[in-house]
């Protein structure tokens, strides 16, 4: 068997083993911050990598216990020409860039090694999925919220910035790809020649932000960014992460109309990011409870990974994860029989 092949089980079988819909992690910035973390800076949570390797673990391991099946590594606003430009040597980035993804993978197996043996827990082996933020989380002007990259930012632009990150990332061994918040169908497309150029083997997700609940940041319709995606066989999964949750549902039945891919969901809390000032605005905002009460409607609506992002905690996954993975309860007649 291919190891596209291989690859591409591993995504199908933590599926089937979570019923048909598994649970990504949350906020990971949030939970580095929870800790006492200080962030506001061009490089956001990869600050962390550089600074305080074990915090990311400590993340890592806390949506584990709370019942992740996918951690998306700290890799977001990880980025060659963001490290060079802090000092680093070409060498030392990529080093980093690894590092984001063996910390995660250290996490799970150090948390599947103690949980494999026991019986009655309700965990699955998690899959690493490497972060590959937009080029906005890079610009760290709230343009992955936008879309807007001004007129010089052509396709080959966008491939020049994903490129070396992304073959260093795929280097260092994750189950998955994750590109979140495009908020363009410019970058969409460069990740998907990408993909196809590096003859990456391992199975993609493309995310998009949104801030209408109905088309991309950029304005352009979710209908021509997933005509173009629906073209790449290298992609598996489309979706969305860091919109508001209140537009998840609609945009799943969006997205149902527009591919056969998987789709995954993993909405902020509804809070929303100023992009100048650098913090989170109240807006209208999901707590667990309503997670609890939305995560199964995306499910039966069709999305087959679900999780949090930003403003979300592993308490949040927690929740999500419980109601996903409880068992429906027997009726009395198969009890009886
Ligand atoms: C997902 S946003 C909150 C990440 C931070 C942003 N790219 C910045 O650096 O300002
Ligand atoms: N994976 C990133 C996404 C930010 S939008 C994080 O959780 O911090
Ligand atoms: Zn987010």
């Amino acid at each position: 068997m291919g190891r596209e092949k291989v690859h591409a089980l591993l995504l199908e079988d933590l599926l089937e083993k979570s019923g048909g819909c598994a649970v990504v992690d949350g906020g990971f910035a949030t939970q580095l911050e929870k800790h006492g973390a200080s962030i506001n800076d061009p490089l956001w949570s990869a600050l962390c990598l550089i600074k305080d390797p074990d915090l990311i673990k400590r993340v890592h391991l806390e949506y584990l216990e709370a019942g992740a099946d996918i951690l998306v590594t700290s890799s977001y606003q990880a980025t060659l020409p963001g490290f060079l430009s802090r000092g680093l040597s070409v060498e030392e980035a990529e080093s980093l860039l690894e590092k984001s993804v063996t910390i995660a993978v250290e996490a799970r197996d150090k948390f599947w090694a103690s949980k494999k043996r026991s019986s009655g827990h309700n965990y699955n082996r998690a899959l690493i999925a490497a972060s590959i933020g937009s080029y906005g989380a890079y610009l760290a002007d709230g343009s992955e919220y936008s879309g807007n990259y001004g007129p010089n930012v052509s396709i080959e632009k966008l491939k020049d910035f994903h490129r070396r990150r992304l073959q260093v990332l795929v280097e260092a061994g994750p189950d998955l790809l994750a590109f979140e918040t495009i908020p363009n169908k410019l970058e969409a497309q460069a990740c998907v020649e990408l993909l196809d150029e590096e003859n990456i083997e391992i199975p993609s997700w493309i995310c998009f932000s949104s801030v209408d609940g109905e088309n991309a940041p950029s304005g352009e319709s979710f209908r021509e960014c997933l005509d173009m995606i629906n073209k790449s066989n290298k992609v598996s999964a489309v979706g969305i992460n860091c919109a508001p949750p209140h537009f998840i549902l609609s945009l799943i039945q969006r997205f149902k109309e527009l591919t056969d891919k998987a789709i995954v969901v993993y909405p902020n809390s509804g809070e929303i990011w100023d992009g100048t000032a650098k913090r989170w605005l109240p807006s209208k905002c999901f707590d667990d409870e309503k997670f609890v009460q939305f995560a199964p409607k995306w499910r039966d609506a069709g999305a087959k990974l679900i999780g949090g992002c930003c403003r979300t905690t592993p308490s949040t996954v927690r929740s999500i994860s419980k109601v996903l993975k409880a068992k429906k309860p027997v009726s009395n007649i198969r009890q009886i029989a």
